[in-house]
């Protein structure tokens, strides 16, 4: 069944999962699950670029012809997002940047006061930006009009595995969104990206449940199909939830 590819700026992505490369035991591992997920984009944070592989990562991305999201993780400002996406675009050649300020190490949320303080900068600069934000469906509006090319409002806090905590605010960004909402942060399972799909969002971006599952290379493939199964419920349109019983049939 043929679906409409995802265009954001200069990406067409096939496949609606997006991969992030943070926790993987190596590269062989990372290689195998990357495969399997049949990702045709994935995130690589800069400031930690050396503990996730370093340039391994970044080569083994290009080898498998799979397209490079440098992510500002990390970063506790705005000035240091922009900064750290500057120098991601001259060392790699790309206008793509994925923001993410974090507030603090504990909780790893997104600080909207930086991240739409970063986000109309880097906008402005002719970044292609896909901004890591909190579930607030009037901060996503405020993001795409700062010029952000898609917004991602987390599931749970980054590596909880917790699944997607308020379904409905998830609904609303969808509802009001000009630009393509993907769910990223706190998928814990096949069903939460099936969920996320079902909800709406264009695309799923995902790094913990894959990468330090007992079996990455499974996970990843079961991933795969969860995305494409609850983007094509969606597409379907699902039948109305009723109170009493109705049945099947109709009575002869
Ligand atoms: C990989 C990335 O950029 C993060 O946004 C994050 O790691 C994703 O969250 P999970 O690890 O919870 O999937």
């Amino acid at each position: 069944m043929s679906e409409e590819p995802l265009v954001i700026g200069s990406c067409k992505l096939s496949s609606r999962l997006i991969i992030g490369t943070g926790g993987a035991a190596n590269l062989a591992v990372l290689e195998r699950a990357l495969v399997a997920s049949g990702t045709e984009l994935t995130t690589v944070a800069m400031r930690r670029a050396d503990a996730e592989g370093g340039s391994g990562v970044l080569e083994l991305l290009r080898r498998l012809g799979i397209e490079l999201l440098p992510n500002t993780a990390g970063c506790r400002t705005a000035a240091e997002a922009v900064l750290t996406a500057q120098l991601a675009r001259e060392a790699l050649e790309t206008d793509l940047i994925k923001l993410e300020v974090h507030a603090d190490d504990r909780t790893l949320l997104p600080d909207p006061i930086e991240t739409l303080d970063a986000a109309e900068r880097l906008a402005a600069d002719g970044f292609t930006v896909f901004a890591y934000t909190n579930d607030d469906p009037v901060l996503a509006l405020r993001l795409e009009e700062a010029g952000c090319a898609a917004v991602m409002p987390l599931g749970a806090p980054i590596g909880t595995g917790l699944g997607i905590r308020n379904p409905h605010n998830i609904e609303l960004i969808v509802a009001r969104a000009g630009v393509p909402v993907i769910l990223d942060a706190g998928i814990g399972t096949a069903s939460d990206a099936t969920l996320a799909m079902e909800l709406g969002c264009d695309a799923v971006l995902l790094s913990t449940a894959v990468t330090r599952a007992a079996d990455p290379e499974r996970m990843a493939a079961a991933m795969r199909a969860a995305v494409v199964a609850g983007h094509l419920a969606r597409g379907a349109g699902r039948v109305p939830q009723r109170f009493w019983a109705q049945a099947s049939s109709p009575p002869r």
